[in-house]
Parts: structure tokens; C-alpha cells; sequence
């Protein structure tokens, strides 16, 4: 594909203003507007529009198959991958709709970073993962290599436990291990969103501890996206909470009103634990 940056979007429609609005440039990076994801005839994402202050973490909750990694995925465009799925909405990074036709597919992603439940290392050394987004984004020098891998591992506080096996396998690191390398290998690619898709799932106590302790690290530096099926999680460590059920946004507002607050009771019954 050409490689086209982003650029601010030239089109001067309503909701082109909106996100234009200095309220929204202060304040907020990304924006969703009546965003629908249909697999096929169904509707998995129906209308949803959000927006997502800067430096901040908001969880999406709600129960099994309600559409919340659907609705992720669709921020950096990963439902392009899958056949039959179409989108419809927006979505506004920065003031530009990613669904334009404008925008490269690999600028978005690497701006918008993502890291899935399950910790997906390649079969390489812990240094080549880290490095190899900058490498095949034309970085040779050495030393500059060397210094995107140690600032990225540093950033997900996994330096002091690998700085000495740079160039051992990623794959002989523990899950919790792999899943902050995972990490590092996305802020090595300098976003200003991450997309953390259930990160801490697959992981025992001690691991979900630290990538929590990360998280709530990492948001003084990046807008956060976290889908959690842990409302405890959601509680900790978000600022805002959206919660979905059959596709739909029922509630989004910050995490205490949430939590102590509630405006509707379906939204009172899953977090109380009764649906999902
Ligand atoms: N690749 C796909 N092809 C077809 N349908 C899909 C695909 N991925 C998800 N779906 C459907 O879309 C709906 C939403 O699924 P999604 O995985 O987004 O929900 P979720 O809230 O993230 O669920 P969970 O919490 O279990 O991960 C479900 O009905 C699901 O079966």
C-alpha cells in the first residue's frame, strides 16, 4: 500500500467540527461515532459512540459476546482482517477519520497499538521483538535500536528482569513476562493509544498485579482502552467505564459513578454479578 500519513480530515461536515472543537483537542484523542460492526447480517457493534480522554483508561465492560472486543478491534481497523465484517460509523483519531481512505493502515496501527488476552511473542530473541516494528520501519542504527528496546522494556517495567538475556528466546519468559514484552513491543512503535484486549486473563495473581501497576503507570503517557471481564480490575485501575450489553453502549460515565451510582439497572445487575 502507499504510504500516506494521517492528515487532519479536509471534510467540513458536522461531526468533522465536532471533533475539530478545542473542547475536543484539549481533551480527547479518540472519538467513535454511531460505529456499527456487523459480521455478515449481524449486528455485533450497533451504533456506539464514544470518546476517550487523553491519558486516561477506560474499561469496557459487559457480559460474553456483547460486542466489546468487536468494538476494540474496530478503533485500529483489525476487523479489516476478517471476511465478511463491515463497518459503519466513525472513528476519529486526532481529528481524523480512520475509516477515510486517506489514512495508512500501518500508521494507524503503530499509533494506535494493540495487545491481545493471550501474550503473542515472536519466536525470537526478546531484543529482535522489541526491535523488529522500528527495524521494518527503516531504523538501522545500532545504537538507536538499542536504545528503542531498552526505553520500551523500561516503560513496561520488564528491564531489570531481562536487561541480561536481551538475546535469549522471548518464549523462555513466563506469561506475565511475555505479556509485558507484548507491551513493549507496541510502545516501541511510539503510540499515543493502547488497546489492551483482557491483557491480564491468561495470568496468575502475581502477573495481573504488575500489569495493573503498569497500566496505571503507562496512562500518565497514553490514552488506555481495556476490555476486562474483572470488575474489580475495572475498578482499580480505570477512569471511566462503558458498559455494553447485545451491542449497544447502556452506560458510560466515569468509573466511581459507575460503580456507586448507576443510572440503569441492567447496568446495577452485571456489576453486582448478575448477568455474564
Ligand atoms: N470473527 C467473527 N466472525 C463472526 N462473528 C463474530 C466474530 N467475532 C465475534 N463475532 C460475534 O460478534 C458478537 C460479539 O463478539 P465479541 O467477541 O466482540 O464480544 P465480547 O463482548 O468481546 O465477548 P467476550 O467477552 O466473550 O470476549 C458475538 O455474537 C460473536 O459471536
Amino acid at each position: 500500500m502507499q504510504s500516506v500519513a494521517l492528515q487532519p480530515v479536509t471534510m467540513k461536515t458536522d461531526r468533522t467540527k465536532l471533533v475539530d472543537s478545542p473542547d475536543f483537542q484539549r481533551n480527547s484523542v479518540l472519538q467513535t461515532t454511531n460505529l456499527s460492526v456487523y459480521y455478515g447480517g449481524h449486528c455485533a457493534v450497533d451504533q456506539v459512540s464514544l470518546t476517550f480522554p487523553k491519558q486516561s483508561v477506560t474499561a469496557l465492560i459487559g457480559p460474553s459476546g456483547c460486542g466489546k472486543s468487536t468494538f476494540l478491534r474496530s478503533i485500529n481497523r483489525m476487523n479489516d482482517d476478517i471476511d465478511q465484517c463491515r463497518t459503519e460509523g466513525e472513528v476519529f483519531y486526532q481529528g481524523v477519520d480512520l475509516h477515510s481512505p486517506y489514512v495508512n493502515l500501518h500508521e494507524i496501527r503503530k499509533q494506535i497499538g494493540m495487545v491481545f488476552q493471550r501474550p503473542v511473542p515472536f519466536a525470537k530473541s526478546i531484543f529482535k521483538n522489541v526491535a523488529a516494528g522500528p527495524m521494518r520501519d527503516g531504523v538501522k542504527d545500532k545504537k538507536e535500536l538499542q536504545r528503542i528496546v531498552e526505553d520500551s522494556l523500561k516503560k513496561a517495567a520488564l528491564w531489570e528482569e531481562v536487561k541480561d538475556q536481551l538475546h535469549t528466546s522471548a518464549l523462555s519468559l513466563s506469561g506475565g513476562q511475555q505479556q509485558r514484552l507484548c507491551i513493549a513491543r507496541a510502545l516501541a512503535m511510539q503510540p499515543s493509544v493502547l488497546l489492551l484486549d483482557e491483557p491480564a486473563s491468561a495470568l496468575d495473581p502475581v502477573s495481573t498485579a504488575k500489569i495493573e501497576e503498569l497500566i496505571s503507570q503507562l496512562k500518565k503517557d497514553y490514552t488506555i482502552v481495556i476490555v476486562t471481564h474483572n470488575m474489580q480490575q475495572a475498578a482499580r485501575i480505570s477512569d471511566k467505564v462503558a458498559y455494553f450489553y447485545m451491542g449497544r453502549v447502556i452506560e458510560h460515565g466515569t468509573t466511581e459513578q459507575i460503580f456507586t451510582n448507576p443510572r440503569h439497572d441492567q447496568t446495577a445487575h452485571y456489576i453486582n454479578g448478575r448477568i455474564g
